[in-house]
């Protein structure tokens, strides 16, 4: 960090105005610390380093701390990314290391965004844990904690404040919390980051918000919202995701009736929603990615409350790899072939096009559920790296041609599929779960989820 920089200041209950506060923030006299330099962490801590100048990344996995140190970009798939870390960690703003409590204790902003995951149904907020007691162990007095990975509703009152508390020997009220949640968008992440949603913040007292806010007002073009608290702002965020879950099992369970219904379910959807208090989501073979199947168990397995609502868009939800199968064993078994004797591709491993991530995708569940069940199964994505699930080879967009194929499944509407060389197929049925294309496109059988030519 350059030692150019005035006396580093805390700003929670300083003393100075708002616009020396202001000043000294874009000045990079507040040292910040971002911990967590995944998918979401290193976008915000680069435009956190371009609005303070003065930021160290903490991250538990050496590689990515010594890429980041060196201005190298190990996230992938972030437009401007890779040029803005070497950018601000050659000019000094932007430096990263293993050791949280190191610089915990130089920083006086400290930004949460560690993964959150779910493990048997329950949030598991290890990493959250990990990373908040080593930011106490470091918490100075006039310091503020943003926390911006999702979680619970009530975790920062109910875990991280505690936890603060206990490692630092500090009194919520000597240092400030608030929960902001990041409103991101794998690909888009900076665009997003820099404002392209309004940024909501809940601090656990109106001095902590006021320093959100400000802190915000120097990163975001966009409004910032200021909420009551922090468990409302990490309902806001929750909600979002239970909303997207909940409304997307609805037109998935519209498409599972589109055969007795006799009618192609999207066409009817698209109407219904041109009056402005519909807004029907798009069926498809699943709900995948790190935020929408996880985010209703933050909510279903920590409250006491009754969920039903929740756990069945779930159920419908993570039916619809299953559903996908049997519509596609149904349209071969119409043409009189067996799925058991068949060699099959699945189009799209990733979770959502574009995006080199396959947590909890649907490609890969209808993958494996295929591998159980017919001869040969190959996957193409262009996109993602892992691999493939067990049974299943992975074949290239350019070689799968030369495969004789007797069925396709689109789980996943990369671009790249638009050139598929479906005329290289001699007799392939095609199922396209993502409405990628029309049948003239394709030149032989298309089955599309919800198009109402199944029996059910
Ligand atoms: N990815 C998205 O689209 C998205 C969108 C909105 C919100 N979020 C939320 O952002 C948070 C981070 O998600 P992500 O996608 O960036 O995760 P990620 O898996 O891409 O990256 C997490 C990073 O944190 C590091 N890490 C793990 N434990 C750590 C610790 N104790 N201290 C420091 N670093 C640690 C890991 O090594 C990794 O580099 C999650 O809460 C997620 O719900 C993600
Ligand atoms: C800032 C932030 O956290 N943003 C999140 C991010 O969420 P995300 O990256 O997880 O992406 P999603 O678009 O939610 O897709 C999830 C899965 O659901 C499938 N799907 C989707 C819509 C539909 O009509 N039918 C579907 O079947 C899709 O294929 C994929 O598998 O962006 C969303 C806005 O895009 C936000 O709302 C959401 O808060």
């Amino acid at each position: 960090m350059s030692s150019q920089r005035s006396e580093p200041t805390g700003l929670y209950g300083a003393d100075a105005d708002e616009p020396a506060q202001r000043r000294a923030f874009a000045g990079g006299a507040v040292p910040v610390a971002v911990y967590g330099l995944g998918k979401m962490g290193l976008p915000l801590a680069a435009v956190y380093a371009e609005a303070s100048g003065a930021v160290t990344g903490v991250d538990i996995d050496p590689d990515v701390a010594e890429a980041v140190d060196a201005g190298e970009c190990p996230v992938e798939g972030e437009p401007g990314l890779p040029e803005a870390v070497e950018r601000l960690a050659a000019d000094g703003s932007l430096s990263a290391t293993t050791d949280a409590v190191d610089a915990a204790s130089e920083a006086s902003v400290h930004v949460v965004i560690v993964p959150t995951l779910v493990s048997d149904d329950r949030p598991d907020l290890s990493a959250l844990e990990a990373a908040v007691r080593s930011v106490g162990e470091g918490l100075d007095a006039g310091d503020t904690v943003i926390i911006e990975s999702t979680v619970p509703p009530r975790t920062c009152r109910d875990r991280v404040a505690p936890w603060l508390e206990a490692e630092s020997g500090l009194g919520l009220g000597e240092f400030g919390l608030a929960f902001c949640p990041e409103r991101t968008m794998s690909g888009r992440a900076l665009e997003d980051i820099r404002g392209a949603h309004p940024k909501v913040v809940g601090g656990a007292d109106d001095e902590s918000t006021r320093v959100a806010e400000l802190i915000y007002g120097g990163i975001t073009d966009a409004e910032v919202y200021a909420v009551s608290d922090p468990t409302t702002a990490e309902c806001v965020k929750v909600f979002e995701g239970l909303y997207r879950d909940v409304n997307i099992a609805l037109a998935n369970e519209l498409a599972t009736l589109a055969g007795e219904f006799g009618v192609d379910v999207p066409e009817a959807i698209e109407v219904a929603n041109t009056q402005p208090f519909c807004d029907i989501h798009d069926p498809g073979p699943g709900v995948g990615g790190h935020c929408i199947p996880y985010y209703p168990y933050f909510v279903i397995s920590e409250f006491e409350g009754a969920t039903p609502l929740l756990e069945t868009a779930r159920h419908v939800n993570e039916y619809m790899p299953e559903y996908t199968v049997e519509r596609a064993t149904e349209a071969l078994a119409d043409r009189g072939r067996d799925l058991a004797e068949v060699t099959a591709a699945v189009f799209g491993l990733a979770y959502r096009p574009g995006v080199d991530e396959t947590r909890a995708s649907p490609g890969v569940d209808v993958a494996e559920l295929l591998a159980d069940r017919a001869e040969t199964v190959y996957a193409v994505d262009p996109v993602t790296t892992d691999s493939p699930p067990a049974g299943v080879e992975r074949v290239s967009l350019d070689d799968i041609e030369a495969r004789e194929l007797d069925l396709a499944v689109v789980t996943t509407a990369h671009e790249a599929f638009e050139s598929i060389p479906w005329k290289a197929f001699d007799d392939v049925v095609v199922l396209d779960g993502r409405r990628q294309f029309d049948g003239d496109a394709v030149g032989h059988p298309l089955v599309r989820l919800g198009d109402g030519s199944g029996e059910n």
